[in-house]
């Protein structure tokens, strides 16, 4: 999540060293600027693009909302599986003032859960962010091993993609956050390998506080299948999180 956060951050220009770009404080003391985290030794393919384990339903989305960012005001947020550089690593233990529990040598092999599953078994999606609205899309398709009811997506699957949508939505305006709350109302279950979008909204910034709502409705938009909400809290450089 860290990578594919920075990541996405990096698209958003919010970790580029360039004049007037919004910048994470903290993590080198006196310049504001994080000295490393950036991404350009990294060869690792980008999971948020169609593969043929992809469903039709999620070609034609991805392909919708493509069109959708040819005027710029979507964008697409690339996504990868993750292994940190180790000076990236030292960036992130710094940020976060030493309190990472996991050793480095197992920190370079930890994987992001959303990405960790063979192609079209687990995780499929996809999310484009609109700035001027202050909405996060994810279009996602759940794979045979998240079954939850037979024949159903899991609920915790489900919970897992709308925290990822919501979560990335309080970064793109906030930076680095984690997940305080999240409020599901699960209302229909999503059928395994159906294809869902997940709307998501910044309702309302209270300093450290972003407050975000979604809905997953089916790719026709007739069924209404979730409802959420959920508060990140942006976190603070150099406060260790243990
Ligand atoms: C170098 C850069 C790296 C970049 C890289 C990206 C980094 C990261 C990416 C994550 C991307 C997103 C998606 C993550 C998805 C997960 O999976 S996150 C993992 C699950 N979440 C957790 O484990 C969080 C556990 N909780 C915590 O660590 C801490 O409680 C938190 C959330 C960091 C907040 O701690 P804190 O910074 O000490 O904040 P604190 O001062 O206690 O509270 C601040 C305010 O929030 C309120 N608040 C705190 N918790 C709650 C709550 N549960 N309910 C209501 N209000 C609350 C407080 O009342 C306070 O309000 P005010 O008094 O200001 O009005």
């Amino acid at each position: 999540m860290l990578r594919s956060c920075a990541a996405r951050l990096r698209t958003l220009r919010v970790l580029r060293r360039q004049p007037g770009d919004a910048r994470l404080p903290g993590s080198q003391p006196g310049s504001g600027k994080l000295r490393s985290f950036s991404f350009e030794d990294v060869t690792e393919k980008d999971q948020a693009l169609p593969k043929p384990s992809w469903s039709k339903d999620l070609r034609l989305l991805f392909d919708k909302f493509m069109k959708k960012c040819e005027d710029g005001s979507w964008k697409r947020l690339p996504s990868y599986k993750t292994s940190y550089t180790t000076s990236t690593i030292q960036d992130i233990r710094a940020f976060f003032s030493g309190s990472i529990p996991l050793k480095e040598e197992l920190m370079s092999q930890a994987r992001l859960f959303t990405r960790s599953f063979e192609d079209g078994l687990g995780f499929e999606y996809v999310m484009f962010y609109n700035d001027d609205e202050k909405r996060v899309v994810c279009i996602c398709q759940g794979g045979l091993y998240l079954q939850g009811p037979p024949g159903f997506l899991h609920g915790g699957a489900l919970a897992t993609l709308i925290d990822i949508t919501l979560g990335t939505n309080a970064m793109v305006a906030g930076g680095p956050v984690m997940t305080a709350n999240l409020d599901i109302s699960f209302k229909r279950p999503v059928p395994l390998c159906s294809v869902v979008v997940i709307n998501s909204q910044l309702d309302k910034v209270e300093g450290r506080k972003f407050f975000v709502s979604c809905n997953v409705r089916s790719v026709d938009e007739q069924t209404l299948h979730t409802e959420g909400t959920g508060l990140f809290i942006k976190l603070e450089p150099g406060k260790s999180l243990i």
